[in-house]
């Protein structure tokens, strides 16, 4: 089944470019589902719960029954703590302090799926920050670029780069993680075109 239909439920731009360069073809769709912390739910079950009820969102449509839907939730995990897209730039100078010189683990669970079969899969990258200034947070927060970020920071940031190293997936950190969703495609008969390549 090389020509199926293929749906990315996600309005993040960063999804769309990392599953592009798996050389598959798909639409786009946003799902909509309100994204808060459950009393006492952990962050790894907040990032399973919010990909699962995206991509139950999305596949509930009409219009959908023939696709393959693929949704993803990423949430920063710091000592326990869930910290998603931030609220205001107030909000944003704040999570990146307590982040400051620190590790925390993201956790990005994707859900790939059709009308027979569903696979869900959280994976785990640990990272450390860099040791940055309040000064360097304030131009990068003045940037408005953490606004849609999940711990209000961009791995892929060039010019605040924040972080210092990181053991796991990277692309899991930008917010999917590709080597599982390869591994999850397969199991629906979808061969990359030379996806591997982008894979690290
Ligand atoms: C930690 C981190 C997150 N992010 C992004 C990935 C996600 O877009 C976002 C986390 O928010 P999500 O709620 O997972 O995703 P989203 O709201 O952007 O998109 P959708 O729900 O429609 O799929 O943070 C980065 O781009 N770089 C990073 O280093």
């Amino acid at each position: 089944m090389l020509h199926r239909k293929i749906v990315l439920a996600s309005s993040s731009p960063r999804r769309k470019e990392l599953l592009s360069g798996l050389g598959i073809q798909f639409e786009i769709f946003s799902p909509d589902i309100p994204e808060d912390v459950a009393p006492g739910e952990s962050p790894w079950n907040l990032a399973r719960r919010l990909a699962y009820e995206k991509w139950g969102n999305v596949v509930s449509k009409s219009g959908f029954e023939d696709y393959l839907v693929i949704t993803a939730d990423t949430v920063v995990d710091l000592d326990g703590r869930s910290l998603g897209k931030p609220n205001s730039r107030e909000e944003a100078f704040e999570m990146l302090k307590s982040l400051r010189a620190r590790e925390h683990l993201v956790h990005t669970a994707v859900c790939v799926g059709d009308g027979t079969l569903l696979l869900c899969s959280v994976v785990t990258t640990r990272v450390k920050m860099r040791n940055y200034s309040d000064g360097e947070i304030a131009s990068y927060v003045e940037t408005g670029s953490p606004m849609d970020k999940a711990g209000g920071y961009a791995v892929q940031d060039e010019f605040f780069s924040p972080v210092e190293r990181m053991e796991g997936s990277y692309t899991n950190v930008v917010g999917l993680p590709l080597e599982a969703v390869v591994r999850m495609l397969e199991r629906f008969d979808i061969k990359m075109l030379g996806g591997a390549a982008v894979v690290r």
